[in-house]
């Protein structure tokens, strides 16, 4: 029987502790780690990555739209990228953001959440501003097949706000609205549903209401974007346990020497593990 992925990320984060480290190969660090802004470099730059941290980090995130940039050949990449991630036991979160009309949406499913798709991953990133309901088939293949999403809620970068904070008819946030949403997906599940929420650690207290969600909740904005370990307790609260810290650029700087990618990523778990065993 297939083991749902709310299930495999507990395991993992309880076995090797809240880390997902984005793989995020922007120019600029190809050319920080001596790599040509290329296909080649985005190779080596990916294979080196996974040398690093796969098996020591609970989730790894993918970001396509660096691999995108290269077309086909960097599809073929981030394919092969997932590929060595997942054989090496890896939990990998592509981070493609992904959101359409309900019948766009299956195909987008079938894309990622297929167990015979080239890019198919554990996770994929989807937005719910076309309608949480919108999202359906995507969360629906997710389940059948083991596998989980992460629904942007409240993100990390400040033009956010105006969309996530609107008020709706209901009196609720748009982003309160979309946490309830997946609530009532993930009700009843255990040890924790599949479908998790993307709230950025740098947005500080915002009084939405996390109590039901019974899902994991993706926290990015560490590092680079100024959102620290320490405001975790103040973003997330009582939900702290189920905060899947991210971070992409302050962890992959240390890089390409993989030894000291290990000790950043190292460094990047024991902060949050530490900030989040203060309230637990
Ligand atoms: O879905 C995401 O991962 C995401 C959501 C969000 O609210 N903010 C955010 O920064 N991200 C992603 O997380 C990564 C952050 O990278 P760094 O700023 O380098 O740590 C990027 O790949 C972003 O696309």
């Amino acid at each position: 029987m297939t083991v749902p992925f709310g299930a495999r990320l507990r395991a993992a984060m309880d076995a090797l502790g809240p880390l997902c480290v984005g793989i995020d190969p922007h120019p600029s660090l190809l050319a920080s780690w001596g790599l040509s802004d290329d296909v080649k470099g985005l190779e080596a730059f990916s294979q080196t990555v996974g040398e690093a941290l796969a098996e020591r980090v609970a989730v790894m995130k993918p970001q396509s739209a660096f691999y995108e940039r290269f077309g086909s050949r960097g599809i073929a990449v981030l394919e092969s990228t997932i590929r060595q991630l997942r054989s090496a036991g890896t939990l990998v979160l592509l981070d493609v953001k992904r959101g359409d009309i309900g019948s766009t949406a299956a195909a987008y499913a079938d894309a990622y959440l297929d167990p015979a798709a080239p890019l198919c991953a554990d996770a994929i990133t989807i937005s719910p501003y076309l309608g949480f309901g919108a999202l359906r088939p995507i969360v629906e293949k997710a389940q059948q097949n083991g596998l989980g999403a992460f629904v942007l809620a409240l993100t990390s970068n400040p033009e956010g706000a105006a969309v996530q904070r609107a008020v709706g008819a209901g009196g609720k946030t748009v982003a309160q609205a979309v946490i309830d949403e997946i609530s009532q997906v993930n009700q009843g599940a255990k040890p924790l549903g599949d479908v998790g929420v993307v709230i950025g650690a740098t947005i500080g207290p915002t009084g939405h209401d996390l109590t039901n969600l019974n899902g994991p909740i993706l926290a990015p904005g560490l590092g680079a974007q100024g959102g620290r370990a320490e405001d975790l307790r103040a973003v997330f609260g009582d939900a702290l346990g189920d905060v899947l810290p991210s971070w992409s650029r302050e962890v992959l700087s240390a890089g390409p020497d993989v030894a000291a990618l290990r000790a950043a990523a190292d460094r990047a778990r024991d902060v949050c593990a530490a900030a989040i065993a203060v309230t637990a």
